[in-house]
């Protein structure tokens, strides 16, 4: 764990007067429709208090107002259900350095359609994409999607992992197997990084396996793997602007990765020793700053 910590470490970028506005960062959120906007909400602001230097949420016109009144912080586009949405995304693009595709998206059959073109005009890009929560839904829908798509990292929960596992290898997970189960799975998408999250959550690239259990808590609030994939489209740019060398021959997404884990972990645990059973996923997030710390600036 300590090791790997170290290498968290050593892809996170220092911070200068030199720099300026968006060098540490520009994350695009691709989720939040009628019935969700938590999600993309805790997502774009986590991946702002880990130290990106914007946030932009790309969602349903219905969403659009809500996320907004959340927070003076984010970039809302309420672009998602209008026919030209793959476009009016696209023109982003180049502006950005990782899209998060999913927290809160829902499962409309339009919505969704429109979240395939971005993804298709992402990876033309080349631009690294953490796929979470309905987008997992999509990549279960359409596994050829991400195929092979060697920047993309995908975090599902329980649920989301048993049904991506079994689109892709026609068959139930070996719940007596998990490290076989996830390798399969990487492996079986063309050594795509997966995250499966739980009680630990355990990550691979198809080659390597690792495992975090940063000490969390007993309390599983709705979000918490929002804040996950949030933080996770920071890391996963600053990994791949590192590059190898900095991750000592591992590969800069599953380093990312457990940085992410570990980051959300480490919230909840903080939030939990404050709050216990009320905490939720606006607790965790109050305290990214000094989880982050007590993590990565030891
Ligand atoms: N405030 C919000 O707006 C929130 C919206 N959310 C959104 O809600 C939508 C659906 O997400 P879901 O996560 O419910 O996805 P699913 O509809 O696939 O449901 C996952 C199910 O798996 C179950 N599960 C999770 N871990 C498990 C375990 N270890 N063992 C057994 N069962 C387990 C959960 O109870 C849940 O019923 C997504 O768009 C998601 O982003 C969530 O992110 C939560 C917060
Ligand atoms: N049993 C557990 N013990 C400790 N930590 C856990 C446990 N289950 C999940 N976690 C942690 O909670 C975080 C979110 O995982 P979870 O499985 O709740 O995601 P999710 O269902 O996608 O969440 P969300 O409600 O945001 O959609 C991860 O960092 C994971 O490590
Ligand atoms: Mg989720």
């Amino acid at each position: 764990m300590e090791n790997t910590l170290q290498l968290v470490r050593n892809i996170i970028p220092p911070l200068s007067s030199t720099k300026h506005k968006g060098q540490d960062g520009r994350i695009g959120i691709v989720g939040g429709c009628q019935e969700y906007t938590g999600a993309p909400y805790f997502a774009a602001i986590s991946a702002l208090k880990v130290g990106a230097d914007l946030s932009h949420v790309f969602c349903a016109s219905t969403a659009a107002p809500v996320i907004k009144a959340y927070s003076p912080e984010l970039i809302v586009h309420p672009v998602l259900d209008s026919p030209g949405a793959v476009h009016e995304v696209e023109k982003w693009l180049p502006r950005l350095h990782a899209l998060v595709v999913g927290p809160g998206l829902g499962r409309d059959d339009a919505l969704l359609k429109n979240v395939k073109g971005i993804l298709e005009a992402s990876k033309a890009r080349d631009i690294p994409v953490v796929i979470d929560a309905d987008g997992l839904w999509l990549v279960a829908q359409q596994p050829a999607l991400i195929q092979g798509y060697r920047k993309a990292v995908l975090t599902p929960n329980h649920m989301e992992f048993s049904r991506l596992y079994d689109a892709v290898l026609r068959g139930p997970v070996d719940s007596d197997d998990r490290h076989g189960s996830l390798l399969r799975l990487s492996q079986a998408l063309g050594n795509v990084t997966v995250v499966q999250k739980g009680e630990r959550d355990i990550l691979s690239d198809g080659q390597q396996v690792l495992v975090c259990s940063q000490e969390g808590s007993s309390r599983r609030c709705g979000g918490q793997g929002d804040l996950l994939s949030g933080s996770l489209g920071v890391l996963v740019h600053w990994a791949l602007l590192a590059g190898p060398e900095k991750t000592n021959g591992s590969s800069p997404l599953l380093v990312a990765a457990f940085g992410a884990c570990s980051l959300t972990r480490q919230c909840n645990h903080q939030a939990f020793q404050k709050h216990g059973r009320s905490t939720t996923t606006s607790d965790m997030i109050a305290e990214v700053g000094t989880a982050f710390s007590k993590l990565f600036e030891t």
